[in-house]
């Protein structure tokens, strides 16, 4: 028996850029298991139905997830909690209803309430992007991202064991936590930062002039730190409600630091604020070395250059006219390519997949390894 005749049925309340990318990972793995969603909006369903990716044609009433075998919620996180509110007792025996919301504390207090804690075990993907829908979501989103897992009192470890194998296959890395330990740490490295950028990116539009000056100087340092800022705002609403606690306390903190380095500044203490920039700089550095996290996968193609001049500009060109960012560029020379190729680095698969097809449309000689 394989492990996945463990389950036949699977469904997805929200089906967006999280809901879309774990329901996507399942399909290719097991074709055979039957998905059903429901989303705010028809047309995500119809486009999942279209895609074959799930089996109902129209959005799903709650009734209809009675014999799911898991129920991942995908929702904003208060959203989450009405949902879990009105599976109670609408769920078949066995049922494990998790969630991939990005706070767990708020989520966990509900299951106690509503005496659900051996039907739930809380999730949250480490993995993600300021883009929202189905339309970005896509089957390696999670692969080799940290999975939190989040389990009750009453989780039973076979389920737990169920579930991390679950999580296993869809390429991510589970990790267990309490679910406290996961809004402290989350609020400090995932829902501050947040507030940082969209404060920041506030900060330069109330301050920029006519001509815009700074949003048209604005350098790699200011979009590094902003990107998330782009991302939805009624995902960070509902974060911000659901883990006040937290994250106020880490603005207090922030604000601690703010204000040290504000006085460093006016008595211009140039020792503490050496001290500080050198600090920041050796664990950020260490974050990038030493971390024995996933290992990130390279989306990078080789091919040949056309025997032309502004080759490497052509190619560039083709790749940006569809919207292509490259993420690094070289000529490589070894002892594989001994007359020499070009080494393009993409983001991510999706964009790797259509460069490979776009150049190679435009009669470029491909090697992928
Ligand atoms: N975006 C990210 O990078 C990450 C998000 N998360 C969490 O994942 C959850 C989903 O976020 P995303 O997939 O990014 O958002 P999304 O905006 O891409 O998708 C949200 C989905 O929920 C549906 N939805 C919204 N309100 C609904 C309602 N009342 N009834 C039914 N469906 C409804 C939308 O139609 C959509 O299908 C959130 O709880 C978020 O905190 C977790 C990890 C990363
Ligand atoms: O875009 C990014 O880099 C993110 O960090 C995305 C993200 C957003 C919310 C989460 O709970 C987890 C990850």
């Amino acid at each position: 028996m394989g492990e996945h005749d463990l389950f036949q049925k699977i469904g997805f309340i929200g089906l967006g850029l999280i809901g879309g990318s774990i329901a996507k990972k399942i399909h290719t793995l097991y074709p055979d298991v039957t998905i059903i969603a429901t989303a705010g909006h028809q047309k995500t369903i119809t486009e999942a139905y279209g895609e074959h990716l799930i089996s109902n044609q129209n959005l799903c009433e709650i009734k209809d997830f009675y014999d799911c075998d898991y129920i991942f919620l995908c929702t904003p996180v208060k959203r989450n909690i009405e949902y879990l509110r009105q599976l109670k007792g609408n769920i078949k025996n066995g049922c494990i209803i998790t969630d991939v919301g990005s706070v767990k504390t708020d989520i966990h207090e509900e299951v106690t309430a509503l005496a659900m804690e051996d039907c739930f075990i809380g999730g949250h993907p480490m993995a993600g992007s300021e883009k929202t829908g189905l339309k970005n979501a896509n089957e390696y989103l999670l692969e080799n991202a940290y999975y939190i897992l989040t389990p009750t009192t009453k989780t039973s470890p076979e389920r737990l064991e169920e579930f991390r194998s679950l999580v296993t296959q869809l390429g991510a890395v589970a990790l267990v936590l309490d679910y406290h330990l996961h809004d402290y740490a989350t609020a400090a490295i995932s829902h501050l930062p947040h507030i940082i950028a969209y404060s920041l990116v506030n900060l330069v539009k109330k301050s920029d002039d006519a001509d815009e000056t700074m949003k048209t100087i604005a350098a790699g340092g200011f979009k590094d730190l902003t990107r998330i800022a782009s991302s939805s705002p009624v995902m960070w609403q509902n974060i911000c409600q659901s883990n006040s606690e937290q994250i106020v306390r880490l603005i207090d903190a922030y604000e601690e630091m703010l204000e040290k380095t504000k006085h460093d500044i006016l008595s211009s203490d140039a020792d503490a604020l050496l001290q500080d920039f050198q600090s920041a700089k050796d664990y950020r550095d260490s974050i990038a070395i030493t971390n024995k996290g996933p290992i990130k996968e390279i989306y990078e193609l080789y091919l040949d250059l056309l025997d032309e001049a502004g080759g490497i500009a052509t190619v560039a060109t083709i790749l940006a006219s569809n919207h292509l960012s490259i993420k690094n560029i070289g000529i490589i020379h070894n002892r594989e390519f001994e007359d020499g190729v070009l080494r393009l680095e993409m983001y991510d698969r999706i964009s790797l997949d259509a460069a490979v097809q776009l150049l190679r449309k435009h009669h470029y000689t491909i090697y992928e390894r």
